[in-house]
């Protein structure tokens, strides 16, 4: 598939975000390649998955459009910190890899221009996770086929919110050459749609779909604030 054949099957629909903690109990290969088939059954065009055992067993079960990530370490660039794990997630199967483009410092030292190449040379795709518009204008710049506004919110130089950012994906898609998505606290319909009319090409949604534990919560609680 080439990089616009992906972006094309993308253009305007979702992309389920199909991730479990080690203290989940859907954690897994098993059940991510579960909930990954039922996303794609409900209409989801891609899906995103985190860790190398969860990207080769989703690439085996699903067909579509697959961003790969590895979150690791415990340091502030956690999303696929290293081009070491870059290339060791497009090797499990990923057509895009999802990597921390803030700019701030990988722990290997190399900068995104370099990183960016080595996942090229794969012949996987480069999803910029990104907080900020000057970020990704300058993610883009170094190469990378995509932005996504996830990070925003979670990093010093942007501001935490309960809501989506969709002014970063309004900023981002007036000015950025490469498709942008909208990613990050996306929990309703209206969101998901809100988001496509800010500009985004397609938008990710994770926890309101595929973390029942935390959608168990929110109903949990609203009960509980209304207990006789
Ligand atoms: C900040 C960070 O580490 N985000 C991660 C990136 O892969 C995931 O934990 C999120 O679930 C994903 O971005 C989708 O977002 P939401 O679950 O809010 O719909």
């Amino acid at each position: 598939m080439t990089a616009a054949e992906l972006f094309d099957r993308l253009r305007g629909r979702l992309v389920v975000s199909c991730q479990a903690y080690p203290d989940d109990p859907l954690h897994g290969p098993h059940f991510m390649s579960a909930m990954a088939r039922a996303a794609v059954l409900g209409g989801a065009a891609g899906v995103r998955i985190n860790g190398l055992a969860d990207v080769e067993a989703v690439r085996a079960a699903v067909a579509v459009p697959l961003i790969g990530l590895w979150k690791d370490g415990g340091g502030e660039v956690y999303i696929t910190p290293t081009a070491e794990h870059a290339v060791a997630v497009a090797h499990a199967g990923a057509d895009v890899v999802a990597l921390d483009a803030t700019g701030r410092p990988r722990p290997d030292g190399l900068g995104l221009a370099e990183t960016f190449e080595r996942v090229h040379r794969t012949g996987a795709l480069v999803m910029a996770d990104v907080a900020t518009l000057e970020e990704g204008l300058a993610a883009v710049d170094h190469g990378a086929d995509c932005v996504s506004t996830t990070l925003s919110g979670y990093t010093p130089d942007s501001s935490p919110q309960d809501d989506p950012d969709l002014d970063l994906v309004a900023a981002l898609a007036g000015k950025c050459r490469v498709p942008v998505f909208a990613e990050g606290r996306i929990a309703t319909p209206a969101q998901a749609a809100r988001a496509l009319e800010s500009g985004a090409h397609a938008v990710v949604v994770g926890g309101a779909i595929t973390r029942p534990a935390d959608i168990t919560r929110r109903f949990a609680s609203a009960l509980k604030e209304r207990r006789p």
